[in-house]
Protein backbone atom coordinates (compact mmCIF):
# COMPACT_ATOMS: atom_id res chain seq x y z
CA UNK A 1 0.00 0.00 0.00
CA UNK A 2 2.09 2.80 -1.09
CA UNK A 3 0.83 5.85 0.77
CA UNK A 4 1.97 3.65 4.06
CA UNK A 5 5.24 3.92 3.03
CA UNK A 6 6.33 7.52 4.50
CA UNK A 7 4.93 6.68 7.64
CA UNK A 8 6.76 3.34 7.29
CA UNK A 9 10.11 5.36 7.18
CA UNK A 10 9.39 7.60 9.86
CA UNK A 11 8.41 5.30 12.01
CA UNK A 12 11.43 3.36 11.06
CA UNK A 13 13.55 6.57 11.78
CA UNK A 14 12.09 7.21 15.30
CA UNK A 15 12.10 3.61 16.46
CA UNK A 16 15.91 2.86 15.53
CA UNK A 17 17.11 6.30 17.36
CA UNK A 18 15.85 5.05 20.44
CA UNK A 19 17.87 1.60 19.76
CA UNK A 20 20.58 4.23 19.92
CA UNK A 21 23.26 1.62 19.14
CA UNK A 22 23.20 1.10 15.68
CA UNK A 23 26.43 0.40 13.55
CA UNK A 24 26.93 2.28 10.62
CA UNK A 25 27.16 -0.06 7.71
CA UNK A 26 30.05 -2.04 7.79
CA UNK A 27 31.16 -0.62 10.63
CA UNK A 28 31.40 -2.52 14.03
CA UNK A 29 28.94 -5.16 13.15
CA UNK A 30 28.23 -7.18 16.54
CA UNK A 31 27.94 -10.11 14.10
CA UNK A 32 28.64 -11.03 11.21
CA UNK A 33 25.45 -12.66 9.96
CA UNK A 34 22.18 -13.21 11.54
CA UNK A 35 22.04 -15.96 14.20
CA UNK A 36 22.03 -19.54 13.26
CA UNK A 37 20.38 -20.89 16.00
CA UNK A 38 16.95 -21.42 17.14
CA UNK A 39 17.70 -19.51 20.56
CA UNK A 40 18.07 -16.76 18.72
CA UNK A 41 20.63 -15.61 21.11
CA UNK A 42 22.03 -12.06 20.38
CA UNK A 43 19.82 -9.82 22.75
CA UNK A 44 20.70 -6.18 22.10
CA UNK A 45 19.14 -4.14 24.41
CA UNK A 46 18.32 -6.50 27.26
CA UNK A 47 18.42 -5.38 30.73
CA UNK A 48 21.80 -6.81 30.94
CA UNK A 49 23.14 -3.62 28.76
CA UNK A 50 22.37 -0.34 29.01
CA UNK A 51 20.56 -0.19 25.48
CA UNK A 52 17.19 2.46 25.83
CA UNK A 53 14.72 0.36 24.57
CA UNK A 54 14.95 -2.63 26.81
CA UNK A 55 12.54 -4.97 25.07
CA UNK A 56 14.15 -4.76 21.41
CA UNK A 57 15.82 -7.90 20.42
CA UNK A 58 18.26 -6.76 18.00
CA UNK A 59 20.81 -8.75 15.99
CA UNK A 60 22.97 -6.95 13.50
CA UNK A 61 24.75 -8.18 9.98
CA UNK A 62 26.67 -6.97 7.17
CA UNK A 63 25.92 -3.83 5.31
CA UNK A 64 23.65 -2.04 7.87
CA UNK A 65 21.52 -5.32 8.32
CA UNK A 66 19.37 -5.36 11.72
CA UNK A 67 16.50 -8.14 12.80
CA UNK A 68 13.93 -6.98 14.65
CA UNK A 69 13.59 -10.63 16.57
CA UNK A 70 10.67 -11.94 18.39
CA UNK A 71 11.54 -13.16 21.86
CA UNK A 72 11.90 -17.14 22.34
CA UNK A 73 10.51 -19.15 24.95
CA UNK A 74 13.96 -20.23 25.33
CA UNK A 75 15.57 -16.40 26.08
CA UNK A 76 13.93 -17.52 29.81
CA UNK A 77 13.74 -21.16 29.76
CA UNK A 78 16.99 -22.88 28.84
CA UNK A 79 17.12 -26.20 27.63
CA UNK A 80 13.47 -26.60 26.89
CA UNK A 81 13.75 -30.12 24.51
CA UNK A 82 12.69 -29.78 20.81
CA UNK A 83 10.62 -32.37 18.43
CA UNK A 84 10.86 -32.63 14.80
CA UNK A 85 8.49 -30.83 13.52
CA UNK A 86 5.09 -33.34 12.42
CA UNK A 87 3.93 -31.52 9.44
CA UNK A 88 7.76 -33.60 7.81
CA UNK A 89 5.33 -36.53 7.72
CA UNK A 90 2.36 -34.42 6.84
CA UNK A 91 1.58 -36.08 2.72
CA UNK A 92 0.22 -32.47 2.37
CA UNK A 93 3.18 -30.44 3.23
CA UNK A 94 6.04 -33.14 3.05
CA UNK A 95 6.51 -32.98 -0.50
CA UNK A 96 6.73 -29.47 -0.92
CA UNK A 97 10.34 -28.38 -1.88
CA UNK A 98 11.83 -26.42 0.94
CA UNK A 99 8.68 -25.95 3.20
CA UNK A 100 10.46 -25.02 6.26
CA UNK A 101 11.52 -21.77 6.48
CA UNK A 102 15.48 -21.30 6.96
CA UNK A 103 15.95 -20.47 10.41
CA UNK A 104 18.01 -17.10 8.72
CA UNK A 105 15.38 -15.85 6.55
CA UNK A 106 13.80 -12.43 7.23
CA UNK A 107 11.89 -9.72 4.88
CA UNK A 108 12.95 -6.12 5.01
CA UNK A 109 10.64 -3.53 6.21
CA UNK A 110 12.00 -1.09 2.99
CA UNK A 111 11.92 -2.79 -0.27
CA UNK A 112 12.97 0.86 -2.45
CA UNK A 113 16.61 1.02 -1.89
CA UNK A 114 19.23 2.70 -3.69
CA UNK A 115 22.45 1.36 -5.04
CA UNK A 116 24.31 2.56 -1.72
CA UNK A 117 21.76 2.03 0.71
CA UNK A 118 21.95 0.52 4.16
CA UNK A 119 19.81 -3.05 4.07
CA UNK A 120 17.64 -1.95 6.82
CA UNK A 121 15.46 -3.14 9.29
CA UNK A 122 14.42 -6.56 8.91
CA UNK A 123 11.81 -9.10 10.63
CA UNK A 124 11.75 -12.76 11.00
CA UNK A 125 9.90 -14.39 8.51
CA UNK A 126 7.10 -16.33 9.17
CA UNK A 127 6.45 -20.20 8.53
CA UNK A 128 7.00 -23.51 9.47
CA UNK A 129 10.42 -24.41 11.12
CA UNK A 130 12.00 -28.16 11.21
CA UNK A 131 12.33 -28.49 15.32
CA UNK A 132 9.26 -27.12 17.10
CA UNK A 133 8.99 -26.73 21.13
CA UNK A 134 5.71 -28.48 21.68
CA UNK A 135 4.29 -32.06 21.77
CA UNK A 136 0.65 -32.43 19.81
CA UNK A 137 -0.55 -33.60 22.38
CA UNK A 138 1.25 -31.08 25.29
CA UNK A 139 -0.27 -28.10 23.71
CA UNK A 140 -3.76 -26.57 25.12
CA UNK A 141 -4.40 -23.16 23.35
CA UNK A 142 -6.58 -20.41 23.67
CA UNK A 143 -8.16 -17.96 21.28
CA UNK A 144 -9.47 -14.65 22.28
CA UNK A 145 -11.38 -12.16 19.83
CA UNK A 146 -11.29 -7.97 21.85
CA UNK A 147 -12.17 -4.35 20.40
CA UNK A 148 -14.52 -3.50 17.66
CA UNK A 149 -16.01 -6.17 14.81
CA UNK A 150 -14.06 -6.71 11.54
CA UNK A 151 -14.96 -8.68 9.03
CA UNK A 152 -12.76 -12.25 8.42
CA UNK A 153 -12.70 -12.16 12.50
CA UNK A 154 -14.23 -16.19 12.35
CA UNK A 155 -12.28 -17.10 9.29
CA UNK A 156 -9.07 -16.56 11.35
CA UNK A 157 -10.86 -18.76 14.53
CA UNK A 158 -11.87 -21.17 11.96
CA UNK A 159 -8.22 -21.05 10.45
CA UNK A 160 -6.25 -21.33 14.03
CA UNK A 161 -8.72 -24.62 15.14
CA UNK A 162 -8.01 -26.23 11.94
CA UNK A 163 -5.04 -25.32 11.46
CA UNK A 164 -3.69 -26.69 15.11
CA UNK A 165 -5.41 -29.54 14.71
CA UNK A 166 -4.96 -31.05 11.13
CA UNK A 167 -1.00 -29.64 10.44
CA UNK A 168 0.13 -29.70 14.30
CA UNK A 169 -2.21 -32.65 15.82
CA UNK A 170 -3.70 -30.44 18.57
CA UNK A 171 -6.80 -31.26 19.87
CA UNK A 172 -7.34 -28.95 22.75
CA UNK A 173 -8.14 -25.58 21.82
CA UNK A 174 -10.12 -23.69 23.93
CA UNK A 175 -12.26 -20.09 23.34
CA UNK A 176 -11.94 -17.63 25.47
CA UNK A 177 -15.73 -15.58 25.47
CA UNK A 178 -16.60 -12.29 25.27
CA UNK A 179 -12.93 -10.33 25.19
CA UNK A 180 -9.96 -10.22 27.83
CA UNK A 181 -12.38 -9.96 30.55
CA UNK A 182 -13.44 -13.96 29.57
CA UNK A 183 -10.56 -15.05 30.89
CA UNK A 184 -11.63 -14.80 34.21
CA UNK A 185 -14.82 -13.81 33.96
CA UNK A 186 -16.55 -16.88 31.76
CA UNK A 187 -15.88 -20.33 31.14
CA UNK A 188 -14.45 -21.39 28.44
CA UNK A 189 -15.60 -23.17 25.22
CA UNK A 190 -14.22 -26.12 23.40
CA UNK A 191 -13.41 -25.41 19.98
CA UNK A 192 -13.02 -28.22 17.33
CA UNK A 193 -12.90 -28.38 13.54
CA UNK A 194 -16.56 -29.43 13.36
CA UNK A 195 -18.05 -26.84 15.48
CA UNK A 196 -15.88 -23.68 13.53
CA UNK A 197 -16.80 -25.31 10.12
CA UNK A 198 -19.01 -22.95 8.71
CA UNK A 199 -18.21 -20.09 11.47
CA UNK A 200 -16.59 -17.68 8.40
CA UNK A 201 -19.70 -17.40 6.20
CA UNK A 202 -20.71 -15.41 9.16
CA UNK A 203 -20.19 -11.87 10.40
CA UNK A 204 -18.48 -10.82 14.37
CA UNK A 205 -17.20 -13.17 16.22
CA UNK A 206 -18.42 -16.41 17.29
CA UNK A 207 -16.16 -16.30 20.29
CA UNK A 208 -17.61 -12.60 21.43
CA UNK A 209 -15.76 -9.57 22.30
CA UNK A 210 -15.38 -6.39 24.64
CA UNK A 211 -13.54 -3.64 24.98
CA UNK A 212 -12.22 -2.56 28.48
CA UNK A 213 -11.58 -5.28 31.20
CA UNK A 214 -7.83 -6.30 30.76
CA UNK A 215 -6.78 -7.18 33.98
CA UNK A 216 -3.01 -8.76 33.22
CA UNK A 217 -2.48 -10.48 36.61
CA UNK A 218 -5.88 -12.18 36.62
CA UNK A 219 -5.40 -12.96 32.63
CA UNK A 220 -2.57 -14.98 33.58
CA UNK A 221 -3.73 -16.53 36.83
CA UNK A 222 -6.37 -18.06 34.47
CA UNK A 223 -3.98 -19.23 31.71
CA UNK A 224 -1.61 -20.67 34.49
CA UNK A 225 -4.81 -22.29 36.40
CA UNK A 226 -6.20 -23.54 33.02
CA UNK A 227 -2.84 -24.76 31.88
CA UNK A 228 -3.02 -22.95 28.19
CA UNK A 229 0.74 -22.69 26.64
CA UNK A 230 -0.44 -21.21 23.36
CA UNK A 231 -2.46 -17.69 23.69
CA UNK A 232 -3.80 -16.70 19.92
CA UNK A 233 -4.99 -12.72 20.70
CA UNK A 234 -6.95 -11.54 17.68
CA UNK A 235 -7.02 -7.58 17.96
CA UNK A 236 -6.19 -4.21 17.40
CA UNK A 237 -4.06 -1.60 18.60
CA UNK A 238 -5.55 -1.89 22.25
CA UNK A 239 -5.78 -5.08 22.01
CA UNK A 240 -1.94 -5.26 20.88
CA UNK A 241 -1.22 -3.75 24.22
CA UNK A 242 -2.99 -5.52 25.96
CA UNK A 243 -1.24 -8.75 24.49
CA UNK A 244 2.18 -7.41 24.90
CA UNK A 245 1.24 -6.70 28.79
CA UNK A 246 0.02 -10.63 28.83
CA UNK A 247 3.25 -11.84 27.28
CA UNK A 248 5.55 -9.47 29.88
CA UNK A 249 3.77 -11.20 32.94
CA UNK A 250 4.13 -14.80 31.25
CA UNK A 251 7.69 -13.96 30.92
CA UNK A 252 8.30 -12.83 34.47
CA UNK A 253 6.64 -15.69 35.66
CA UNK A 254 8.66 -18.26 33.88
CA UNK A 255 6.08 -19.71 31.76
CA UNK A 256 6.23 -22.01 29.29
CA UNK A 257 3.75 -19.97 27.03
CA UNK A 258 3.46 -18.55 23.14
CA UNK A 259 1.78 -15.10 23.53
CA UNK A 260 0.68 -14.44 20.06
CA UNK A 261 -0.95 -11.37 18.37
CA UNK A 262 -2.98 -11.28 15.12
CA UNK A 263 -3.99 -7.65 14.25
CA UNK A 264 -7.37 -6.92 13.37
CA UNK A 265 -8.09 -3.36 12.76
CA UNK A 266 -11.22 -2.26 10.37
CA UNK A 267 -9.15 0.96 10.44
CA UNK A 268 -6.17 -0.23 9.31
CA UNK A 269 -4.29 2.02 11.69
CA UNK A 270 -1.46 -0.84 12.36
CA UNK A 271 1.90 0.24 11.58
CA UNK A 272 4.63 -1.68 10.35
CA UNK A 273 1.83 -4.14 8.17
CA UNK A 274 0.90 -3.92 5.09
CA UNK A 275 -2.84 -3.89 5.87
CA UNK A 276 -4.88 -5.76 7.73
CA UNK A 277 -7.51 -8.05 7.38
CA UNK A 278 -10.99 -7.01 6.73
CA UNK A 279 -9.92 -3.88 5.25
CA UNK A 280 -10.34 -4.80 1.49
CA UNK A 281 -13.91 -6.38 2.45
CA UNK A 282 -14.37 -2.96 4.39
CA UNK A 283 -13.50 -1.23 1.26
CA UNK A 284 -15.44 -2.96 -1.04
CA UNK A 285 -18.62 -3.08 1.09
CA UNK A 286 -18.67 0.87 1.45
CA UNK A 287 -18.95 0.92 -2.65
CA UNK A 288 -22.66 0.04 -1.93
CA UNK A 289 -23.37 2.90 0.02
CA UNK A 290 -21.67 5.30 -2.37
CA UNK A 291 -23.08 3.97 -5.37
CA UNK A 292 -26.72 4.76 -3.09
CA UNK A 293 -25.19 7.89 -2.31
CA UNK A 294 -24.53 8.59 -5.75
CA UNK A 295 -28.08 7.15 -7.20
CA UNK A 296 -29.97 9.90 -4.31
CA UNK A 297 -27.94 12.96 -5.39
CA UNK A 298 -27.95 12.36 -9.19
CA UNK A 299 -31.52 11.71 -9.34
CA UNK A 300 -32.74 15.57 -8.11
CA UNK A 301 -31.73 18.93 -8.64
CA UNK A 302 -28.84 19.88 -6.85
CA UNK A 303 -28.33 17.19 -4.74
CA UNK A 304 -25.87 16.04 -2.05
CA UNK A 305 -25.22 11.97 -0.86
CA UNK A 306 -22.73 12.46 2.65
CA UNK A 307 -21.76 8.85 3.22
CA UNK A 308 -20.09 8.45 6.78
CA UNK A 309 -17.17 5.35 7.07
CA UNK A 310 -15.24 4.39 9.95
CA UNK A 311 -11.96 5.56 10.88
CA UNK A 312 -11.48 7.31 14.19
CA UNK A 313 -7.83 8.29 13.53
CA UNK A 314 -6.89 6.92 10.35
CA UNK A 315 -8.52 7.49 6.80
CA UNK A 316 -7.72 4.93 5.01
CA UNK A 317 -11.38 2.82 4.41
CA UNK A 318 -12.45 6.51 3.25
CA UNK A 319 -9.28 7.06 1.28
CA UNK A 320 -9.41 3.73 -0.71
CA UNK A 321 -13.49 3.51 -1.00
CA UNK A 322 -13.22 6.90 -2.75
CA UNK A 323 -10.43 6.14 -5.04
CA UNK A 324 -12.47 2.67 -5.53
CA UNK A 325 -15.56 4.81 -6.11
CA UNK A 326 -14.97 7.47 -8.95
CA UNK A 327 -18.36 8.41 -7.89
CA UNK A 328 -17.08 10.90 -4.69
CA UNK A 329 -16.48 14.79 -5.30
CA UNK A 330 -14.53 15.00 -1.91
CA UNK A 331 -13.11 12.59 0.58
CA UNK A 332 -12.62 14.69 4.11
CA UNK A 333 -10.52 11.88 6.43
CA UNK A 334 -8.92 12.82 9.90
CA UNK A 335 -5.21 13.72 8.68
CA UNK A 336 -6.50 16.59 6.44
CA UNK A 337 -7.90 19.46 8.69
CA UNK A 338 -10.81 21.11 6.32
CA UNK A 339 -12.89 23.87 6.98
CA UNK A 340 -16.70 25.29 6.18
CA UNK A 341 -16.40 29.05 5.12
CA UNK A 342 -14.83 31.63 3.04
CA UNK A 343 -12.68 31.18 0.18
CA UNK A 344 -11.05 27.60 -0.25
CA UNK A 345 -13.39 26.16 1.66
CA UNK A 346 -15.87 23.38 1.63
CA UNK A 347 -19.12 25.53 0.90
CA UNK A 348 -17.57 27.13 -1.62
CA UNK A 349 -16.47 23.81 -3.54
CA UNK A 350 -19.89 22.93 -2.90
CA UNK A 351 -20.91 25.59 -4.60
CA UNK A 352 -19.09 25.47 -7.54
CA UNK A 353 -19.05 21.70 -8.07
CA UNK A 354 -23.03 21.89 -8.05
CA UNK A 355 -22.83 24.39 -10.30
CA UNK A 356 -20.75 22.62 -12.76
CA UNK A 357 -22.29 19.07 -12.00
CA UNK A 358 -25.80 19.01 -10.77
CA UNK A 359 -24.89 16.67 -7.98
CA UNK A 360 -22.54 15.63 -5.76
CA UNK A 361 -20.66 12.67 -3.61
CA UNK A 362 -18.66 13.74 0.03
CA UNK A 363 -17.18 10.80 2.09
CA UNK A 364 -16.28 11.63 5.92
CA UNK A 365 -14.75 9.65 7.73
CA UNK A 366 -15.73 9.61 11.36
CA UNK A 367 -12.85 11.23 12.98
CA UNK A 368 -12.35 14.31 10.11
CA UNK A 369 -13.64 17.34 11.41
CA UNK A 370 -13.71 16.59 15.20
CA UNK A 371 -11.95 19.51 16.23
CA UNK A 372 -14.48 21.93 14.15
CA UNK A 373 -17.56 20.20 15.93
CA UNK A 374 -15.56 20.78 19.56
CA UNK A 375 -15.34 24.71 18.44
CA UNK A 376 -19.20 24.51 18.07
CA UNK A 377 -20.71 22.26 20.62
CA UNK A 378 -19.71 21.39 24.12
CA UNK A 379 -17.07 18.95 23.41
CA UNK A 380 -18.09 15.85 25.38
CA UNK A 381 -14.23 14.40 26.15
CA UNK A 382 -16.19 10.99 27.07
CA UNK A 383 -14.52 7.84 26.80
CA UNK A 384 -15.05 4.00 25.96
CA UNK A 385 -14.33 1.28 28.18
CA UNK A 386 -10.81 0.91 26.06
CA UNK A 387 -10.43 4.42 26.90
CA UNK A 388 -10.56 5.38 23.21
CA UNK A 389 -11.78 8.33 22.98
CA UNK A 390 -16.08 8.49 21.88
CA UNK A 391 -16.15 10.98 18.73
CA UNK A 392 -18.83 13.09 17.81
CA UNK A 393 -21.29 12.16 14.73
CA UNK A 394 -19.52 13.85 12.22
CA UNK A 395 -22.06 12.87 9.18
CA UNK A 396 -24.98 14.07 10.58
CA UNK A 397 -23.06 17.21 11.72
CA UNK A 398 -21.91 18.30 8.60
CA UNK A 399 -25.28 17.35 6.87
CA UNK A 400 -26.74 19.67 9.20
CA UNK A 401 -24.12 22.50 8.61
CA UNK A 402 -24.64 22.11 4.78
CA UNK A 403 -28.21 22.43 4.97
CA UNK A 404 -28.33 25.59 7.38
CA UNK A 405 -25.46 27.15 5.25
CA UNK A 406 -28.24 27.06 1.66
CA UNK A 407 -30.89 28.23 3.64
CA UNK A 408 -28.84 30.98 4.76
CA UNK A 409 -27.25 32.07 2.12
CA UNK A 410 -30.16 31.04 -0.43
CA UNK A 411 -28.03 30.74 -3.63
CA UNK A 412 -29.40 27.52 -4.27
CA UNK A 413 -31.90 25.04 -3.19
CA UNK A 414 -29.93 21.44 -2.31
CA UNK A 415 -31.60 18.45 -1.44
CA UNK A 416 -29.41 16.19 0.72
CA UNK A 417 -29.32 12.63 1.88
CA UNK A 418 -27.17 11.48 4.96
CA UNK A 419 -26.13 7.70 4.60
CA UNK A 420 -24.01 5.75 7.90
CA UNK A 421 -23.26 2.35 6.31
CA UNK A 422 -20.84 2.24 9.37
CA UNK A 423 -22.40 -0.90 11.20
CA UNK A 424 -23.28 -2.53 8.43
CA UNK A 425 -20.20 -2.55 6.78
CA UNK A 426 -18.47 -3.86 9.87
CA UNK A 427 -20.60 -6.99 10.72
CA UNK A 428 -20.12 -8.46 7.17
CA UNK A 429 -18.61 -11.64 6.09
CA UNK A 430 -14.94 -11.14 4.87
CA UNK A 431 -14.66 -11.19 1.19
CA UNK A 432 -12.53 -13.82 -0.91
CA UNK A 433 -9.38 -11.99 -0.72
CA UNK A 434 -9.33 -11.28 3.08
CA UNK A 435 -10.53 -15.20 3.40
CA UNK A 436 -7.00 -16.43 2.01
CA UNK A 437 -5.02 -13.20 4.34
CA UNK A 438 -6.81 -14.72 7.54
CA UNK A 439 -6.06 -18.00 6.77
CA UNK A 440 -2.22 -17.54 5.81
CA UNK A 441 -2.33 -15.10 9.54
CA UNK A 442 -3.54 -18.00 11.14
CA UNK A 443 -1.57 -20.68 10.09
CA UNK A 444 1.90 -18.06 10.26
CA UNK A 445 0.87 -17.48 13.48
CA UNK A 446 0.82 -21.20 14.49
CA UNK A 447 4.07 -22.05 12.94
CA UNK A 448 6.07 -19.24 15.33
CA UNK A 449 4.31 -20.40 18.41
CA UNK A 450 5.27 -24.33 17.71
CA UNK A 451 8.57 -23.57 16.83
CA UNK A 452 8.66 -21.32 20.26
CA UNK A 453 8.46 -17.51 18.81
CA UNK A 454 6.10 -15.14 21.57
CA UNK A 455 5.63 -11.98 21.78
CA UNK A 456 5.43 -11.26 18.33
CA UNK A 457 2.36 -9.92 16.15
CA UNK A 458 1.67 -11.81 12.82
CA UNK A 459 1.61 -9.80 9.95
CA UNK A 460 2.20 -9.14 6.55
CA UNK A 461 5.32 -6.76 5.51
CA UNK A 462 5.64 -6.13 1.57
CA UNK A 463 3.22 -9.31 0.91
CA UNK A 464 5.41 -11.92 2.87
CA UNK A 465 4.52 -13.09 6.37
CA UNK A 466 6.42 -12.21 9.15
CA UNK A 467 6.81 -11.80 13.17
CA UNK A 468 6.99 -8.31 14.49
CA UNK A 469 7.90 -7.72 18.53
CA UNK A 470 5.14 -6.24 20.02
CA UNK A 471 6.58 -3.10 21.08
CA UNK A 472 6.89 -2.56 17.23
CA UNK A 473 3.25 -2.92 16.47
CA UNK A 474 2.67 -0.80 19.78
CA UNK A 475 5.15 2.41 19.28
CA UNK A 476 2.74 4.29 16.72
CA UNK A 477 -0.23 4.01 14.85
CA UNK A 478 -0.56 3.93 10.95
CA UNK A 479 -1.78 7.44 8.91
CA UNK A 480 -2.48 8.68 5.92
CA UNK A 481 0.15 10.66 4.82
CA UNK A 482 -1.02 14.00 2.80
CA UNK A 483 1.67 14.92 1.23
CA UNK A 484 2.16 10.74 -0.06
CA UNK A 485 1.52 9.55 -3.48
CA UNK A 486 -1.86 8.28 -2.16
CA UNK A 487 -3.65 11.49 -1.25
CA UNK A 488 -2.38 13.37 -4.43
CA UNK A 489 -4.02 10.84 -6.12
CA UNK A 490 -7.27 11.00 -4.59
CA UNK A 491 -7.10 14.98 -4.99
CA UNK A 492 -6.72 14.69 -8.15
CA UNK A 493 -9.35 12.22 -8.85
CA UNK A 494 -11.62 14.28 -6.92
CA UNK A 495 -10.75 17.76 -7.71
CA UNK A 496 -11.24 18.58 -3.77
CA UNK A 497 -9.30 21.59 -2.51
CA UNK A 498 -6.75 20.90 -0.43
CA UNK A 499 -7.77 23.00 2.37
CA UNK A 500 -4.00 23.86 2.96
CA UNK A 501 -4.92 27.46 2.82
CA UNK A 502 -5.00 30.78 5.01
CA UNK A 503 -8.03 29.77 6.86
CA UNK A 504 -6.34 26.78 8.00
CA UNK A 505 -4.51 29.48 9.97
CA UNK A 506 -5.37 31.27 13.70
CA UNK A 507 -3.41 33.77 14.45
CA UNK A 508 -3.85 32.92 18.13
CA UNK A 509 -2.76 29.06 18.07
CA UNK A 510 -0.07 30.11 15.12
CA UNK A 511 2.84 27.96 16.30
CA UNK A 512 1.01 25.08 17.71
CA UNK A 513 -0.97 24.71 14.35
CA UNK A 514 1.91 24.87 12.25
CA UNK A 515 3.61 22.60 14.02
CA UNK A 516 0.87 20.11 13.83
CA UNK A 517 0.40 21.18 10.05
CA UNK A 518 4.25 19.76 9.91
CA UNK A 519 3.60 16.32 11.75
CA UNK A 520 0.36 15.73 9.09
CA UNK A 521 2.61 16.50 5.96
CA UNK A 522 5.32 14.63 7.67
CA UNK A 523 3.37 11.69 8.73
CA UNK A 524 5.20 12.06 11.57
CA UNK A 525 2.52 11.58 14.57
CA UNK A 526 3.24 11.35 18.34
CA UNK A 527 0.94 10.29 21.03
CA UNK A 528 -0.01 13.75 21.54
CA UNK A 529 -1.28 14.67 18.29
CA UNK A 530 -3.83 12.78 16.67
CA UNK A 531 -3.83 9.95 19.24
CA UNK A 532 -5.42 11.47 21.88
CA UNK A 533 -6.22 8.02 23.76
CA UNK A 534 -5.96 7.96 27.29
CA UNK A 535 -5.70 4.04 28.86
CA UNK A 536 -7.10 5.20 32.54
CA UNK A 537 -10.18 3.39 32.58
CA UNK A 538 -8.99 -0.14 31.28
N1 LIG B 1 -2.64 -0.16 27.03
C1 LIG B 1 -3.36 -1.24 27.22
N2 LIG B 1 -2.95 -2.21 28.07
C2 LIG B 1 -3.67 -3.31 28.27
N3 LIG B 1 -4.85 -3.56 27.65
C3 LIG B 1 -5.33 -2.66 26.79
C4 LIG B 1 -4.62 -1.45 26.52
N4 LIG B 1 -5.35 -0.73 25.64
C5 LIG B 1 -6.46 -1.47 25.36
N5 LIG B 1 -6.44 -2.62 26.05
C6 LIG B 1 -7.48 -3.67 26.03
O1 LIG B 1 -7.59 -4.21 24.71
C7 LIG B 1 -8.93 -4.53 24.43
C8 LIG B 1 -9.35 -3.95 23.11
O2 LIG B 1 -9.00 -2.57 23.01
P1 LIG B 1 -9.84 -1.56 22.11
O3 LIG B 1 -9.09 -0.30 22.06
O4 LIG B 1 -11.24 -1.52 22.57
O5 LIG B 1 -9.92 -2.27 20.69
P2 LIG B 1 -8.84 -2.59 19.61
O6 LIG B 1 -7.96 -3.66 20.13
O7 LIG B 1 -9.62 -3.05 18.45
O8 LIG B 1 -8.10 -1.32 19.35
C9 LIG B 1 -9.77 -4.02 25.58
O9 LIG B 1 -10.16 -5.14 26.35
C10 LIG B 1 -8.84 -3.10 26.34
O10 LIG B 1 -9.07 -3.12 27.74
O1 LIG C 1 -19.09 1.41 18.46
P1 LIG C 1 -17.78 0.84 18.84
O2 LIG C 1 -17.81 -0.61 19.08
O3 LIG C 1 -17.12 1.57 19.95
O4 LIG C 1 -16.83 0.95 17.61
C1 LIG C 1 -16.57 2.12 16.94
C2 LIG C 1 -15.14 2.12 16.50
O5 LIG C 1 -14.69 0.87 16.09
C3 LIG C 1 -13.89 0.97 14.92
O6 LIG C 1 -14.57 0.36 13.88
C4 LIG C 1 -12.57 0.28 15.03
O7 LIG C 1 -12.17 0.22 16.31
P2 LIG C 1 -11.12 -0.85 16.85
O8 LIG C 1 -10.61 -1.67 15.70
O9 LIG C 1 -10.03 -0.03 17.42
O10 LIG C 1 -11.84 -1.68 17.80
C5 LIG C 1 -13.72 2.46 14.69
O11 LIG C 1 -13.67 2.77 13.36
C6 LIG C 1 -14.91 3.02 15.39
O12 LIG C 1 -14.67 4.29 15.87
MG1 LIG D 1 -8.30 0.47 18.22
Amino acid sequence: MGSVTVANKLSQTNSLNNYNKLPTAGAANKTDSVTTNNNCNGWIGSPMTSAPNPKAKIVYGTAGYVLEDVPHLTDYIPDLPTYPNPLADNPAYSVVKQYFVHVDDSVPQKVVVHKDSERGVHFRRAGPRQKVYFESDEVKAAIVTCGGLCPGLNTVIRELVCSLHHMYGVKKVLGIEGGYRGFYARNTINLTPKSVNDIHKRGGTILGTSRGGHDTNKIVDSIQDRGINQVYIIGGDGTQRGAAAIFEEVRRRGLKVAVVGIPKTIDNDIPVIDKSFGFDTAVEEAQRAINAAHVEAESVENGIGVVKLMGRYSGFIAMYATLASRDVDCCLIPESPFYLEGPGGLFEYIEKRLKENGHMVIVIAEGAGQELMSEKKQSMNKQDASGNKLLQDVGLWISQEIKDHFAREKTMAITLKYIDPTYMIRAIPSNASDNVYCTLLAQSAIHGAMAGYTGYTSGLVNGRQTYIPFYRINENQNHVVITDRMWARLLSSTNQPSFLGDKCHNEDNAEEEEESLDQLVDGNFSDDTLIKKEISSI
